[in-house]
């Protein structure tokens, strides 16, 4: 699946449809009053967020979106038909932005999330409604009002739970496709992984979602390698899985290369919590494993996991890790009840 996360749409609501000039003309009724109807609204222009998609592909095909005008108003008191509206579905975790690519309109995080983007003209008048004591004949409509033109930017950041970290190749795939219903591409050369990957995963009954991005180097933040864009997809995340490859004769430098990674990023990235893993581990003896988690401890200054995705070893004890962070960073950002007892 391609994958694209930012994207410039052009929208319109509808105009609303002219008032009506009209007089009743029947037989033997003279001087019939004013029986031109009111134009129809002009459909306006919505975003809804929806399940099942993950990217903003579709965009690249249609780029303008256009609602339709209302009917004008007709004799006989007949009110014009409304314009139809148009609604822009996009994936969950897509922030609608203005023109200038930085005023944000609306943040799309509820599946069913439903916003106006522009909204479509009124009808107008027609000369029923201009009828008074003093007129009686009036000939007089409103012309409907104009539809709004707008250019917009969408941003996908998407939403998971997990965020994974590492140098390319440090197995950040292959813990994706070993754990979830994701099948990301997985070589043995770097920058395999292009763009980001969700998957499902599920441990002790319970699912959370897990975001493979490309791999990061150092000097992402200054556009080396794919560049440090992609962090945008973990921003968000509860969580973040730093995967360390214990093959690496450089351990400790492989760490600090993304945390230095992370700290150029800026954001409170760096400090979001992490769980820090020695992969690969079926490829190194008993020794090298202790000494590759002792040097690795001391660059971290906090507890190394140890697993390997492809042997599947240690891999559940990840995941429960993870489990444990997703549920405390829920517990911090969960609203405080009423009448509910301060912890610290
Ligand atoms: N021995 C061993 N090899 C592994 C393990 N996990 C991944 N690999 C190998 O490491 C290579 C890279 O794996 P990927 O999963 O593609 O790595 P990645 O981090 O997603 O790489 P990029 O997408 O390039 O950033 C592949 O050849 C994998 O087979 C592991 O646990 N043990
Ligand atoms: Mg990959």
């Amino acid at each position: 699946m391609k994958f694209l996360d930012l994207c410039k749409v052009y929208i319109r609501s509808g105009a609303g449809g002219g008032g009506c000039i009209s007089f009743r003309r029947e037989k033997y009724i003279e001087y019939g009053g004013p029986d031109g109807g009111d134009g129809g609204s002009g459909g306006s222009v919505w975003a809804e967020a929806v399940d099942g998609l993950n990217t903003l592909i579709d965009f690249r095909y249609q780029q303008h979106f256009f609602a339709k005008n209302g009917q004008p108003g007709m004799g006989k008191q007949r009110t014009g038909k409304d314009g139809e509206d148009i609604v822009l579905r996009v994936p969950v975790g897509t922030e609608i932005l203005d023109e200038d690519q930085e005023t944000v309109i609306a943040d799309m995080t509820e599946v069913g999330q439903r916003v106006q983007l522009a909204r479509g003209g009124n009808g107008g008048w027609g000369n029923l409604h201009f009828k008074s004591a003093t007129n009686q004949a009036p000939r007089r409509s409103n012309p409907g009002q104009d539809g709004v033109e707008r250019t917009l930017w969408l941003r996908l950041k998407l939403i998971a739970d997990v965020g994974l970290l590492g140098l390319p190749n440090a197995g950040k795939s292959t813990f994706l496709a070993a754990t979830s219903n994701a099948r990301p591409k997985i070589a043995d050369y770097p920058f395999t992984t292009l763009h980001p990957n969700l998957g499902v995963v599920g441990v002790d009954n319970t699912e959370f979602v897990v975001a493979d991005i490309p791999g990061l180097i150092e000097g992402a933040s200054e556009g080396r390698g794919l560049g440090d864009l992609f962090l945008g997809h973990v921003e968000r995340c509860s969580v973040l899985l730093h995967l360390v490859d214990g093959t690496s004769e450089t351990v400790a430098d492989d760490y600090r290369t993304i945390i230095h990674e992370l700290e150029a990023y800026g954001g409170d990235l760096a400090e979001k919590p992490r769980v820090t893993v020695l992969n690969k581990i079926d490829a190194l003896d008993e020794e090298e494993r202790a000494e590759a988690q002792k040097e690795l401890e001391k660059a971290s200054g906090g507890p190394v996991m140890l697993m390997s995705g492809v042997a599947r070893e240690g891999v559940t004890e990840v995941l429960r890790a993870l489990r444990g962070q997703i549920d405390e960073d829920r517990l911090r950002h969960r609203p405080v009840q009423e009448n509910e007892p301060w912890q610290p």
